[in-house]
């Protein structure tokens, strides 16, 4: 099936991203969208984000063949269930959320006589809203799908042609063991940013500002994903709470022996865990994972 009009519900980072990546490498595809903010329908409309910005869901996804809710997590049921009485019954019905099980769950209540084939294309930065978007979002990145059990074949290949004709390289994935492996590649290291960001803010009594004024290149990087927009991560850990909490018992646990390394002076334990951790890092630029972006992790884009 080819893919002709698509709509976008949620016009910010992604969706915006979305619009123009298919402006730039899907020229044929016609593009609605709508956001639920008056003034992102607006910057939307000054941005060129999609072909044309709708004054209400229901226009936008009215002749779609393929709809992408990109939409908070926490917000993407009440997106599901705004377009349900206007969906045209062959539309595709997918999203971009950062977890799966649950939005798998809502949109499944939402829309139970639709195709719908979640999916998470794994690209993002520490911006939102509708001036952040930028067209080569999804180059050489994956994005996961996890269609549920059953789901249409056809449908599944269609999508998948659609990421791949966007530069993404294309995952099929079960939705727990997705949410597992974001809980330890996205969703942990955003916490653990937060709670070093705080933990340094808190501090800054003791510091006298110095925490800021000192700011190297480590912290300076921590505090560049603990500026990530906070409606979006607050749904994440809510709705991803089984699996996040999982793999943050773990680290703790790998956090306190490292504590216990520290106090007993254990220069061996210490050494032979950062020349692991270094063995990854290299591993991951060997696999041209890292960003090729030169300005990207120093928080000024
Ligand atoms: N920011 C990132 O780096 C990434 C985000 N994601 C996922 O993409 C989704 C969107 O995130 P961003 O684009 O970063 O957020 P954003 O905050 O830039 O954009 C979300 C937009 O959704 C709109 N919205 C909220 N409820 C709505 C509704 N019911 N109907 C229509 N519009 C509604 C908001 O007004 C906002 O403009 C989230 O589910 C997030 O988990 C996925 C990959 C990366
Ligand atoms: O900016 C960063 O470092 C990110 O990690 C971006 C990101 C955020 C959320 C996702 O679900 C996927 C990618």
């Amino acid at each position: 099936m080819s893919v002709e009009r698509v709509a976008i519900i949620g016009l910010g980072l992604l969706g915006g991203s979305l619009g123009l990546a298919i402006a730039e490498r899907l020229p044929k595809i016609a593009t609605t969208g709508f956001d639920a903010d008056p003034q992102v329908r607006q910057r939307a409309t000054e941005r060129g984000l999609v072909d044309r910005v709708c004054d209400t869901p229901a226009e936008a996804v009215a002749s779609a063949d393929l709809v992408i809710l990109c939409v908070p997590v926490g917000a993407m049921e009440a997106a599901a269930r705004e377009i349900a009485s206007a969906l045209p019954a062959a539309a595709i019905v997918s999203d971009v959320g950062s977890s799966k099980q649950s939005i798998a769950r809502a949109l499944g209540a939402a829309l139970p006589d639709q195709a719908v084939i979640p999916a998470h294309p794994v690209a993002g930065t520490e911006r939102s809203g509708p001036d952040a978007g930028f067209a080569t979002l999804f180059s050489h990145r994956w994005c996961i799908l996890t269609p549920p059990d059953g789901a249409d074949a056809t449908a599944v290949a269609t999508l998948t042609g659609f990421w791949e004709a966007l530069g993404a390289k294309v995952e099929i994935m079960d939705p727990a063991h997705h949410d597992v492996v974001l809980a330890v590649t996205s969703h942990i290291p955003h916490l653990i940013a937060y709670t070093i960001v705080g933990t340094a803010s808190d501090l800054e009594d003791v510091t006298q500002g110095e925490v800021i004024k000192y700011s190297a290149g480590g912290f300076r990087d921590f505090t560049r994903i603990a500026a990530s927009d906070p409606v979006m991560w607050r749904d994440v850990f809510l709705s991803n709470r089984e699996a996040v909490l999982e793999v943050l018992g773990r680290f703790t646990e790998d956090l306190s022996a490292l504590q216990r390394a520290i106090r007993n002076g254990d220069g061996e334990a210490l050494f032979d865990l950062f020349t692991r951790t270094r063995a990854i890092r290299r591993a991951i630029i060997d696999e041209g994972q890292d960003d090729a972006r030169p300005d990207f992790g120093r928080g000024d884009h």
